[in-house]
């Protein structure tokens, strides 16, 4: 039966679902089926019962048995509510148990991704898959235990007790199934198809609420609030019209059953007064059989809507295992080995790239970043300076050629010994929720609070520190909110200080400083450099001044490279990018 109930597809994603989960889980679903089965017993002992409330008060007048009956009552009522219980919470535990186990799996797959990932997938949506598709989890099993245990025992030990009580107008009562599964049938892909949508809705809601969150001072800066509150109430009509259609959809299988079981009811009653007068059943077999009825008239209905609630839950079963199972374009090699110590000399050599197919950004790049000197890599916007970064840090791989760290592949090497070698100072300077301590302290796990100190002092963030109201232990607010830009850079370069690995990438700000904190930055810099192979960006000219070495990147190619005073000397690219950076021209000197 239930093999016909839903697709292929669904029964496939189901046993994935139940496979995975149910096993871990067994103990507690254990108990929680046991508990059902008794509330089901239960359920059907209450309408047994009523044969004999009826007639030991109404047909026998036996006061004993009276008493009997109402401590039978209050038995069953208390076993039920027992059980009831016992059902809930163990039903929870194995419920929570899966979503954080859910939550977690997801998250680690998450973060095993590269970067190429997270620009398929913006934030809002991984958002919305951790949370509410691992809740989807939970609800599809609960809702498959609960239908198949509680409510399914349910109804057979109530049709017991109708088939004993009353075997012909049980037959009678049972024209009503085949009519309600038709029914509620045809709803079901309707339901399906808005939900979708009232997924996809959903999700732009929250990207909606993330980009004001974060885009604050642009929307602020520019006015953009109108702007923003269209968007947002286009999105939430949106979910609101697909609600009012899903329950509309949802309710319309009521009418259905409602209406077939008023009939079947009305029948029931009609025949029944025949029988107990023609063939001299007792007024409590009767009873017995209409509490039992009208009994299994909300587990059957339950089953009957299962289909709709499965696959409704089943959108988000599936959503949550297309994030799991999202191939890793940038894994580890099994037989990947410790990127052995060395000097830290980084060498491109014949390699190809590109972020989209057809269109090539490297085409046979060789370059070599020599030990302990810093390459600053300039060129114009585009020209493909972080590319070479991300390359260097194994955040992409080369579709041919290699990247090579003294000598040895990056796909060769594991992760951790690989990035345990570099340090990274990023444009961004992203700072996580916690304290000034914390923070610089991410440079190097188990660090001293001595270490941290000095690393703040090499990078001249020391003093500013020391003037928070907590020193170090200092809230930085969400992602830095509490500070400058240029304090925050030298948290981040406090935390390269720390890492002391031989190689630094440093993807240098773009924004301007003032002149006090500019100059505090470069004296940091200055020491965060020295005798690491330095691979920086430098969107500013005046800044590398220190730099041994100069790439010109254009159009993915190297256009030219030297000491910084040969370049000059000569008249390329960089000195047409100096000229133009440094040396204003006749316009810009009227502009300025
Ligand atoms: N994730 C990506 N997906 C697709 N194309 C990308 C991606 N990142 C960069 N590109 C493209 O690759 C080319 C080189 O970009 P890259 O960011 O390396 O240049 P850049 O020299 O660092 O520029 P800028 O100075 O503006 O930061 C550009 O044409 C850019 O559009």
């Amino acid at each position: 039966m239930f093999a016909k109930m839903i697709s292929n597809a669904n029964k496939t994603l189901l046993v994935r679902l139940l496979s995975e989960n149910f096993k871990s889980q067994a103990p507690w679903y254990g108990i929680a089926i046991v508990a059902m089965i008794v509330v089901a017993a239960m359920t059907s002992a209450s309408a047994w019962i009523m044969r004999d409330i009826v007639n030991s008060s109404v047909v026998s007048k036996d006061i004993n048995r009276v008493f009997e009956v109402a401590i039978m009552v209050a038995l069953i009522f208390f076993v039920k509510g027992i059980a009831g219980y016992v059902q809930s919470v163990f039903l929870s535990r194995a419920g929570n148990n899966i979503i954080a186990k859910t939550q977690k799996m997801l998250f680690s797959r998450i973060l095993k991704q590269g970067i190429s990932f997270y620009s398929k997938y913006p934030s809002s949506e991984l958002l919305m898959r951790i949370t509410t598709n691992a809740q989807a989890a939970r609800s599809v099993i609960d809702l498959i235990v609960t239908s198949f245990v509680r409510d399914l025992f349910s109804l057979i030990g109530l049709a017991a007790v109708m088939v004993i009580q009353q075997p012909s107008l049980t037959l009678f009562s049972a024209i009503i199934v085949p009519g309600a599964i038709y029914g509620v049938r045809h709803l079901t892909k309707k339901v399906r198809k808005i939900m979708e949508q009232e997924l996809a809705s959903l999700g732009m809601i929250i990207q909606n609420v993330q980009e004001t969150a974060t885009g604050i001072r642009v929307i602020k800066a520019f006015g953009l609030e109108n702007y923003m509150n269209a968007r947002m109430e286009k999105y939430v009509s949106e979910v609101e019209q697909r609600s009012n259609s899903i329950a509309k959809l949802e309710a319309a299988s009521s009418p259905i059953m409602e209406t077939l079981s008023g009939f079947a009811i009305a029948g029931v009653v009609a025949l029944s007064g025949i029988w107990v007068l023609q063939e001299g059943n007792t007024p409590g077999e009767l009873m017995s059989f209409i509490t039992a009825l009208l009994l299994a008239y909300e587990p059957a209905k339950r089953l009957a809507r299962m289909r709709i609630s499965l696959e409704t839950g089943l959108i988000g079963v599936r959503m949550m295992y297309e994030l799991a199972d999202h191939p890793i374009d940038l894994s580890q090699k099994d037989n990947a080995v410790e990127l052995a110590a060395g000097k830290g000399e980084i060498s491109f050599r014949n390699v190809n790239f590109s972020y989209k197919e057809n269109h090539r950004l490297f085409d046979n790049l060789n370059l070599d970043f020599p030990a302990g000197k810093t390459t600053a890599l300039v060129g114009p916007s585009g020209g493909g300076k972080s590319s070479i970064i991300n390359l260097a840090m194994r955040l992409y791989d080369p579709e041919s050629g290699s990247v090579m760290i003294d000598g040895q592949d990056l796909r060769d090497v594991t992760f951790e010994s690989l990035r345990n070698r570099i340090a990274y100072v990023g444009q961004d300077t992203f700072l996580f929720a916690g304290t000034v301590k914390h923070n610089i302290g991410l440079g190097r796990e188990g660090a001293s609070d001595e270490e941290i100190i000095a690393a703040a002092k090499a990078a001249n963030a020391h003093d500013f520190i020391m003037r928070m109201p907590h020193g170090y232990d200092s809230d930085v607010g969400e992602n830095g909110g509490n500070m400058s830009g240029g304090q925050k850079q030298r948290i981040s370069i406090a935390r390269a200080m720390l890492r002391d690995a031989e190689i630094l990438i440093l993807d240098e700000a773009t924004s301007a400083l003032d002149s006090e904190s500019e100059y505090l930055i470069r004296e940091a810099l200055t020491r965060l450099t020295r005798n690491r192979t330095t691979v920086m960006i430098a969107h500013r000219l005046s800044t590398i001044t220190f730099a041994d070495n100069i790439v010109v990147m254009e159009n993915g190619a190297v256009a030219e490279q030297g000491r910084p005073a040969e370049l000059l000397s000569r008249d390329g690219p960089y000195r047409r990018l100096y000229e133009l950076q440094l040396l204003p021209t006749a316009e810009q000197a009227m502009l300025l």
